[in-house]
This record gives structure tokens, sequence and C-alpha cells, in this order.
């Protein structure tokens, strides 16, 4: 096939009530079978409208409110899926396995490869130094089952987040994939996104075509909100990518996408309810092939060659979630302007519609590491609008803006070949086809954008200064 309909479902999940001490496993599947139905809703739906794959999100069968202990019943042990099995029509061979059969069932009924995140569990004993005192390990982990119900892909996360107690990381990263009539596929979890492995092995060494990403991803404006993040990995990484993300207003949780190496096909960001959402959106089946692929990025091509914009700029600190960034004003309605830190200097060409009295707008840098909720090397350049005209404010969290640009182009001295091209409009809306990356490393928009900037940002990662991860 030269293309394919992916479907994601961005799922309000049903969760358990907090308890001290672990329910029975009945209770848990009760809860369990809860968020299944709703899936079931969701799959069905996507299947009629042809969908040939579903992504459901992380936690979405269980929630994220657990301790080690009290997970423990919602866990059932997963099969290596080279064992070759259908929990539908087999069920009793891995049993206890309720949830992998329904799920199972699911795929095979509605003729659909099915992507859910659940809990596995292997026990282990004292002859395993790293065995966990409670004799087993817990993952979080994503399955596959193929059209016909088989289970044909177990990935457990890596890159656990800080708050995730309740889970074990496997020793090394895996670098889970499987080939389907339409394409390659690689499958990784929520906070792998930052990090080199598995995420960037599974595309550079293993050439997947398209990424399954079940995440529970929080919000964080303006940089990491998740569908400008997602699509612009998609977009740096050149692969199709399918986030489907938990839905939980309170958390900040929202934001699914089907996203193709040239820009979003389909995206969901909604903070004004609590429903569910299903994406459902045509991608090719092997993107590199098709005639909208973007051309290989020298990232730092056009920011080493020319001169620093100007000289004369005055420059002042402000924070970005945590991280001091360095920071200029664009004081006129357009103009070029340049500002550096350390290594890495931004380059900013614009012209805005207007300049409004109302709204402010930096040009800033970062070139750092990154060191609240895990450690990460960035390098970024960024065009943002402050939270209010005190300057003081810069880099705060703003959904809203009135400035159109009419064009911009946004390059920098990158020391790292990982780029991700970010922009966010207001209402935390993605820019579909409006702005383009060249080859020389310029994020340019010729004709300007349908709705009013929050930030143009190219998002560098730096793996190889990382230190060493705390995979415990
Ligand atoms: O649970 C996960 O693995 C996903 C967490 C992703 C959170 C993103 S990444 C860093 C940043 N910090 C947050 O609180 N939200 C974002």
């Amino acid at each position: 096939l030269d293309s394919y309909i992916a479907a994601v479902y961005e799922h309000s999940v049903i969760l358990p009530d907090v308890t001290g001490s672990p329910v029975s496993s009945d209770e848990a599947l009760t809860l369990m079978n809860k968020n299944m139905d709703v899936l079931e809703g969701a799959i069905k739906a996507a299947a009629q409208q042809g969908a040939h794959i579903i992504v459901t999100p992380e936690d979405a069968i269980y929630g994220w409110v657990f301790k080690r202990d009290t997970i423990f019943p919602y866990l059932e042990d997963i099969p290596d899926p080279q064992v070759n099995w259908i929990p539908c029509t087999d069920p009793e061979r891995f049993a206890p396995a309720a949830v992998q059969e329904r799920l199972s069932c699911m795929a095979r009924n509605n003729s659909i490869y099915v992507v859910a995140n659940i809990g596995d569990k292997k026990p282990c004993n004292s002859s395993d130094p790293k065995c966990p005192s409670d004799g087993h390990y817990q993952y979080n982990t994503n399955v596959v089952f193929d059209s016909e119900g088989k289970l044909v892909a177990r990935y457990h996360k890596y890159n656990l987040f800080m708050s995730e107690t309740q889970f074990d990381s496997p020793k090394e990263p895996e670098i889970v994939t499987f080939n389907t009539s339409f394409g390659k596929f690689g499958i990784f979890t929520c906070f792998d996104i930052l990090f080199h492995d598995p995420a960037v092995t599974l595309v550079s060494k293993s050439h997947v075509d398209t990424v399954l990403f079940p995440t529970a991803w929080m919000n964080v404006l303006p940089h990491l909100t998740a569908i400008e993040f997602h699509s612009a990995w998609a977009m740096g990484m050149h692969v199709n990518f399918l986030a489907a993300d938990t839905h939980n207003t309170s958390m900040a949780m929202t934001g699914s996408g089907i996203y193709a190496p040239d820009g979003p096909r389909a995206f969901h960001y909604n903070m004004d309810t609590e429903n569910g959402h299903l994406l459902v959106a045509e991608l090719s089946s092997h993107p590199h092939l098709s005639p909208t692929y973007p051309a290989a990025v020298n990232w730092s091509a056009y920011a080493t060659s020319v001169k620093r914009f100007s000289p004369d700029d005055w420059d002042f600190c402000g924070v970005i979630f945590y991280d001091k960034f360095t920071f200029t004003e664009l004081t006129k309605p357009e103009g070029n302007r340049t500002v550096c830190q350390k290594d890495l200097c931004c380059h900013l060409s614009y012209r805005m519609a207007e300049k409004r009295e109302d709204e402010v707008y930096v040009l800033g840098a970062f070139d750092g590491l990154h060191v609240v909720e895990g450690e990460y090397y960035l390098q970024i350049c960024t065009l943002l609008k402050c939270e209010s005209t005190d300057l003081k404010t810069c880099g705060l969290p703003v959904a809203t803006a009135h400035t159109r640009f009419e064009a911009f182009s946004l390059s920098g001295t990158f020391g790292t070949s990982y780029v991700f091209p970010e922009v966010l409009l207001s209402g935390v809306q993605l820019a579909s086809g409006e702005f383009q990356v060249l080859s020389d490393g310029r994020l340019i928009s010729q004709s300007g954008t349908s709705k009013p900037v929050l930030t143009v940002t190219l998002f560098g990662r730096w793996y190889e200064k990382d230190p060493p991860q705390p995979h415990i």
C-alpha cells in the first residue's frame, strides 16, 4: 500500500479511587473494563472510517494514581511476541490475561491494528541482584495486536518520568519494530521522546516509517506542549508520528495528533471539556518515497554563514521552564536581530502586521543543561510572546496573542543535528502547512500564519552532552 489510514484516540481516563492498599484483581479488572468499553467504541468508529491502525494513550486503561503495590493487581504477564499468540482465540495459553484477550478481540473483530498501553509483570528472584524486594519487575508497556488479534509487539518504557515509581526500567532500551503492508513501525512511550534511546535509534538505525506514541503528556508552554513538540519531532526526524494523549484538563493533559514529516495531518487540543476525541487521517506508508518528503537539513549552515545582525542590541535574562535564557526585545515592527548564549547564536528576520503597544515579543537563546524533572542538554532559539508588556514576564506560559507575523526566518548556530521546528499559534494551535524548513537550517514563513503567533522555536537536543541517565 502507498498510503494508509491512521487513527489516534484521546481518552478521558476513568481513574480508580486512590487507595492505600491494593484492590482485588476482580476490582482492578472491573475498572479496566470500564475504560476498555470506551476504547472499544473508538476502535469500532475508527474501523468504520477505514482505519488500518489505532493508537490509544499511555495509562488509558488504569490511570496513573499508583504506588508500586497498588498497581500490582492491574498487571498481567505479557509474553514475548515471538510466541505467536492470538489471545482472542487462545485465551488460556498465557492466562490470566483478560486485558490482553479483550484488546486482541477488539483488533480481530474490527480487523484493525490496536496499540494499547498496559502493565507487565515479570517474576525474578535473589539470583538476580537487581530483582526488586517484592520479587518481580513491573513495566509500563505498549502492546500491539494485528488485525487478526495476534500480539506483534511489546515495548517496555525505558525513560520513566519522575513520578512513575510504580514501574521499573528495563536494563537496556528495547528497539521494537514490526512490518506491515503499510510500512515499518516503531514504538516508544511519552518521556522517551526527549532522549536518544530508543527514540532516535528507531529512526536512524531501524528506519521506521511511522512511530507509535502512547503518551500521558502534561503540557508546558511555551515549548513542551504535546501537539507542538510531537509534531516538531516528526518534522525534525522526518517520520510519520501517531501520538495519542490521555485527556485530563486538571493535569494539563490534552494534545493528540497524526503528524507527517512535512506537517500535521490532524491534531486535537481541548482544555474546555473532559470529552475524549477520535482523529482519523491518511498518511503515506513510506514517507521518504513521497514527493513532499523534506530534504536533509544542515541546521547551522545559514546561521554560521551570516554576521551578527544587530551588534549593539540590549540583552537581558529571563527564565523559560527553569532554564535561564538570554533575550532581546523586538521593539520595531520589522527587522533583523541576533541573540547569543554560549556557543549558540540565533538570528531572526521578521515583519509584523503591526507593532501593538499591548504585546511584547522577544528573541531568546539557551545553550545548556536542563535539570528539572529530568536532565537533558538543550540548544534553543525562540521567538515568543511575553505574558505581559513587563519584560520580567518573558518566558511565562501564555496561550493567546493578537500579533500577526507576515513573515519570519529563524536560524541558529547549532552544534547538534537534532533540531525540532515548532510553530505555535494563538489558542495553542498548530500552523499546518504555513511554514517550512530550508536545507540550510532556516525555519521560514513567507506569507505568515493564519493566527497570531505564540512562539516560533528551533528546539535542539544535544544528546552527546547529556549526563548519565538514572535508569534504576
Ligand atoms: O509521563 C511521561 O513519560 C510524560 C511526561 C512528559 C512531560 C513533558 S516532558 C518534560 C515536561 N515536564 C512536564 O511536566 N511536562 C513536560
